[in-house]
């Protein structure tokens, strides 16, 4: 509706009417004769911000001579005044405030009016920050009775029949004091033999408790173990970092017994190289489940009849990644070539769904449950229960609740879609550049697409590195002095902060260099997709944004699980829309409890963030005085950006298109809430800083487009490639050194491309000389 208030604007102030004012005005000083005279009318546009006394002055339509611009004035009048209702925010911001890249004029009273913009509008539509946002709903915070699970206990590991050399090297070198709960209780279990189902929240050193006994199990052989004798444990995990991480922990463990060797597949890696690794032996065998599978197959070298342990780490997301046939090929293979000895497999989650349950039910025989939280315990007391042992039978809780470590904070701001973008971004310098506090910020994003669109932002304005970079002083010093910045080149040179990307297309290589270098850093912002979500360690994690709400409350979890880890401290946020509040209640039934942070909070904190910008030239007349105009100033910074730079355009609108399309895969209990129909698409591209109308950017396509892609298709079938879209937990099969799956699909794409308009022609061809031949 406002977008419409906007267009008469627009209309009233182009040319067209510009030209006919200047025809019967030529002069200014004849237009102040006119007004003099009362000939001319003050444009009521003016009634978006103007009060009442000035209305008063403005004389009446009726009194203004009948003439074709006060007619066309009158009726954008008309039009206008019923689009008037506006949300609280925006009704409070336009009484007070006009902002610095507003589209409307306030008329001045000593002027005779003019139009009331100097230059014609010819770019496209720029619509107002603060203009038809829906209202943000009050939510009921009420905090909800939360699953507890105490995570360290009094005993330690010597209190376990462990070998004393591990022993020292735990307490000793890896400063391992106490053990934790899921150590405590699936230790014993597994030493016994047993095959074991373990569920503990995040961050409560699940791989230990597996890493242990294996390879305390493993240093008790006798004679002792060889290299040579190939694995005899077998660890598959989701993810490559989750691979080197847990790789990285046999390591240590196994210092003490150098005779077991672990070593670590995955994809990615140069297949000849590992190739040559396992012919000289491993013993401890970690890898994704892609990778391990075209080793079993293919690598004659791997010997697997020493097997004795099959460990299943994040069970549930090997599950959800379809790794269900990799994970069955896995199995097969131990159980075609092993020997006769038993095997024992542990399967762990932080969260146990019904496919684990299904996993365990083929893989495992009456498997030990070990379970931390004290669900069933009526006083929810965080005290520690017997392993509960339960037969296969036993009846599944399919509606599960998950714990959260207790030391998180967790939280959640309502914004509307349009203000996303600069709330993220006053969020994230905030807490990297005006914070005393260091922090440490993973955000989560629902696609590849929009990972590289807001890293590349973000880093071209906030991050990149320039000359004479000044660092900050202390928020105290900086914000006294409003010190701005010397440096013409740039718009920013002080609010530069360290900040990576991480997902699944891209190289190996820079996967691993971005998760070492984040993993050592004490400050700085990781904007990744899910593929982070899961079994990653990163230490000192303070904060955990989600951007974009995972599909599963699983994920939720997982995700901000990455933070408070092994009793410490961490706070995660949320971001809703207006239209997705109900998630709130979701995650309340499953008693997780959220506190509302609202978004002005965060959105103020933008006054200090602009006094660091070097605005673009018209915007710098006036410096924005009120956190409303400072966040429209950051905005079309960014929507500036964009539009100048072909590359920062198209990458935001395959993010804003990759956006929608994984905005419509919410799992049908959640449509409800998660509708893409419920999203004003205009204001979603807002968010991605792009100044087109959707219907431009081509996701909502028409239907004449999608009969003809049909018919074409039909009339020249063509051979089936690969989806353009490579897993977030991709093996790597396809990745060759170099170029990375992003790369190949876009030449494929352009040659697609071209092979259709060829395609096109031909039709065209076809079509004339058959009218031709009639
Ligand atoms: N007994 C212990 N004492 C101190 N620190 C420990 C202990 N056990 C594990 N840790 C540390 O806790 C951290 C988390 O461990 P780990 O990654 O195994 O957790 P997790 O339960 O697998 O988490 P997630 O579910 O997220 O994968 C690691 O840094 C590990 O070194």
């Amino acid at each position: 509706m406002d977008e419409q208030f906007d267009m008469q604007l627009n209309i009233v102030s182009s040319g067209k009417l510009k030209t006919k004012y200047k025809q019967k005005f030529h002069s200014k000083r004849q237009r102040v004769k006119a007004k003099i005279a009362g000939k001319v009318h003050k444009p009521v546009i003016k009634t978006a911000s103007s009060s009442t006394s000035n209305n008063e002055k403005t004389p009446k339509t009726s009194d203004v001579n009948n003439d074709n611009v006060n007619k066309e004035q009158t009726k954008s009048v008309n039009v206008i005044k019923p689009k008037l209702s506006q949300s609280p925010l925006a009704q409070q911001h336009t009484k007070k405030h006009k902002l610095v890249a507003d589209h409307e004029s306030t008329p001045r009273d000593d002027l005779p009016a003019p139009p009331p913009s100097k230059v014609p509008r010819t770019g496209p539509f720029i619509s107002s920050l603060f203009k038809s946002n829906p209202e943000i709903p009050k939510m009921d915070c009420s905090s909800v009775e939360t699953i507890k699970e105490e995570i360290f206990t009094s005993k330690k590991f010597s209190d376990l029949p462990l070998n004393p050399n591990m022993i020292t090297n735990l307490e000793g070198k890896m400063n391992m004091n106490n053990m934790t709960t899921v150590q405590q209780l699936a230790i014993p279990q597994i030493l016994q033999g047993k095959d074991a189902l373990v569920k503990s929240q995040t961050g409560s050193g699940k791989t230990l408790a597996y890493a242990v006994p294996i390879v305390q199990k493993l240093s008790g052989i006798t004679p002792k173990i060889d290299r040579s004798h190939g694995p005899y444990a077998i660890v598959v995990v989701p993810t490559r970092e989750l691979a080197t991480q847990s790789y990285q922990v046999f390591m240590k463990i196994c210092k003490p017994f150098v005779y077991i060797v672990p070593g670590c597949l995955m994809g990615g890696e140069k297949r000849k190289a590992e190739k040559a690794r396992i012919r000289k032996g491993i013993n401890i065998l970690v890898g994704t489940p892609g990778r391990l599978v075209d080793h079993l197959k293919n690598t004659h070298g791997l010997i697997l009849q020493h097997v004795q342990y099959l460990v299943l780490d994040e069970a549930d997301r090997l599950l959800d990644m379809g790794y269900e046939k990799d994970v069955a090929e896995i199995i097969n293979c131990l159980e075609h070539n092993a020997s006769n000895q038993t095997r024992q497999t542990i399967l762990l989650s932080a969260t146990l769904t019904e496919g684990v349950e299904r996993l365990a039910g083929i893989t495992m025989y009456n498997p030990a449950r070990v379970s931390v939280a004290n669900e069933e315990s009526e006083s929810r007391i965080p005290v520690i229960k017997e392993i509960k042992q339960q037969s296969e039978s036993q009846s599944v809780n399919k509606e599960e609740n998950f714990a959260v470590p207790q030391a998180l904070k967790q939280h959640f701001v309502i914004t509307p879609c349009k203000l996303r973008l600069v709330t993220l971004v006053s969020f994230l310098l905030t807490k990297c550049r005006f914070s005393k506090k260091k922090n440490k910020i993973i955000v989560f994003l629902s696609t590849q697409d929009s990972v590289e669109f807001h890293h590349k932002l973000l880093n071209n304005i906030f991050c990149a590195k320039k000359k004479n970079t000044k660092v900050l002083k202390e928020k105290s010093e900086s914000l006294e002095s409003g010190s701005e910045s010397e440096e013409e080149e740039y718009h920013v040179t002080e609010l530069s902060f360290d900040l990576f990307k991480l997902h699944g297309d891209m190289l190996q290589k820079e996967r691993t260099q971005v998760f070492e270098k984040f993993r050592s850093m004490d400050c700085g912002v990781l904007l990744c997709t899910d593929v982070a979500a899961r079994g990653l360690d990163l230490p000192q994690v303070s904060w955990i944004i989600q951007y974009t709400t995972p599909g599963q409350t699983s994920d939720y979890i997982h995700r901000v699980g990455r933070t408070a880890r092994v009793g410490a401290q961490g706070q995660s946020l949320l971001f809703l829309m207006p239209t997705e509040c109900d998630y709130v209640q979701l995650l309340n039934e499953k008693q997780i409890s959220l506190q509302e942070m609202p978004m002005i909070n965060i959105l103020k904190n933008l006054m200090f963030v602009v006094k660091y910008l070097k605005l673009p030239e018209d915007a710098k007349r006036q410096r924005p005085r009120t956190w409303e105009e400072a966040a429209t100033a950051v905005h079309m910074l960014f929507e500036t950006h964009v539009a100048k730079h072909p590359f920062m355009s198209e990458l935001a609108r395959q993010a804003y298109q990759s956006f929608v399309r994984a905005y419509a895969t919410y799992p049908s209990h959640m449509k409800n809430i998660f509708s893409i129909k419920k999203i004003h698409l205009g204001h979603l591209a807002k968010s991605f800083a792009l100044q087109d109308a959707p219907g431009k950017i081509g996701v909502v396509q028409s239907k004449k487009f999608q009969a003809e892609k049909a018919q074409e298709k039909k009339d020249f079938p063509k051979k089936k490639f690969r989806s353009n879209n490579v897993s977030e937990f991709s093996s790597g099969f396809g990745s060759h050194l170099g170029v990375t799956p992003r790369h190949r699909n876009l030449q494929k794409k352009i040659v697609q491309n071209q092979q259709m308009k060829e395609r096109k022609k031909a039709r065209k061809l076809a079509k004339k000389t058959a009218k031709n031949n009639k």
